[in-house]
């Protein structure tokens, strides 16, 4: 006789992906982390829209945004998205890209605390508030998140936070690890690099570190690895280091702050560069 076959299950129930499911699978971790993805990406063209719309369009849009809105929630919402995510960060699966930046920062010698204070951090997009609690002799680090899971996480939008005023308030590192995909607006990506160099205190020896799904510079339509780096070039900023592998998940680079130098008119506006039906979207535009 057979085996029994076991029933199938939907991927991405919601049930198994709410937040606080230890016994959440890859599989499962992974569909919700997409899904959550191409929702964003939804809600933002249907919002850009909606500005845009007058009249009786607009019924239409907001009822499509609402189904956008329902669908994200029976996903499990944010909580759901996010505690996919750390699954992404556990040591089983390769651990989080902190060691990364944490490793570029020894090399440049960072690591030995001198007689000035220690450099200020910003970690956009903290999924916890320990991702760099190794290095809290020698960096000053400040998570924050649009939904923060610890009272030690500010939870704030970056996109929202107030440009300082002085340089105090500035810091001396910002981490922008898989953030910059998550935000479902082209150019609200761009807006956020530009921030980025906005929070940073203007010398070189400030440093932007970056995260994206390698995917998203290795196989767009209209985004490649040279047109990223010469994109976040424009911003004010020059690369020092930069790490990714062919078969790998994700790429990231170190930069550092310098005068901006303003922005070419090539980044303004989305150009087709890599045509092919198995390609994604993902782009970024500076304005
Ligand atoms: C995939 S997780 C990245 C976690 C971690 N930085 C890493 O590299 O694994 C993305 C996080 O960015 C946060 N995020 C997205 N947009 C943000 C924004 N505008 N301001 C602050 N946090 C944001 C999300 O809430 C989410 O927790």
């Amino acid at each position: 006789m057979p085996a029994k076959r076991p029933r199938k299950r939907p991927i991405a129930s919601s049930a198994s992906a709410k937040a606080g499911s230890a016994t959440i699978s890859h599989k499962v971790a992974q569909a919700t982390i997409s899904s959550y993805h191409t929702l964003l990406k939804q809600r933002s063209a249907l919002r850009r829209q909606l500005s845009k719309a007058a009249g009786t369009a607009d019924i239409d849009l907001q009822t499509r945004l609402g189904k956008i809105d329902a669908q994200l929630e029976s996903l499990g919402g944010i909580e759901a998205y996010q505690h996919a995510s750390s699954l992404g960060q556990s040591s089983q699966r390769g651990g989080d890209t902190s060691r990364v930046l944490i490793s570029w920062l020894n090399q440049l010698g960072l690591n030995t605390p001198g007689p000035s204070a220690k450099p200020r951090m910003l970690e956009i997009g903290a999924l916890t508030p320990d991702n760099y609690q190794s290095c809290s002799s020698w960096i000053e680090n400040s998570p924050m998140d649009l939904n923060s899971r610890h009272p030690d996480i500010l939870e704030q939008d970056f996109l929202q936070r107030p440009i300082p005023a002085t340089e105090q308030d500035q810091f001396d590192i910002i981490s922008c690890s898989l953030v910059l995909n998550f935000v479902g607006d082209p150019a609200d990506r761009g807006r956020m690099l530009k921030l980025c160099h906005a929070h940073l205190r203007s010398r070189p020896s400030s440093l932007l570190f970056i995260t994206l799904p390698l995917p998203c510079v290795a196989n767009s339509r209209y985004m490649t690895h040279d047109h990223f780096k010469r994109l976040v070039g424009s911003i004010g900023f020059t690369l020092v280091e930069e790490q990714w592998r062919e078969s790998g998940k994700v790429a990231c680079w170190l930069w550092r702050w310098r005068e901006d130098s303003g922005i070419l008119p090539e980044f303004r506006s989305k150009k087709l560069l890599n045509d092919g039906k198995k390609r994604n979207n993902f782009t970024i535009l500076v304005e």
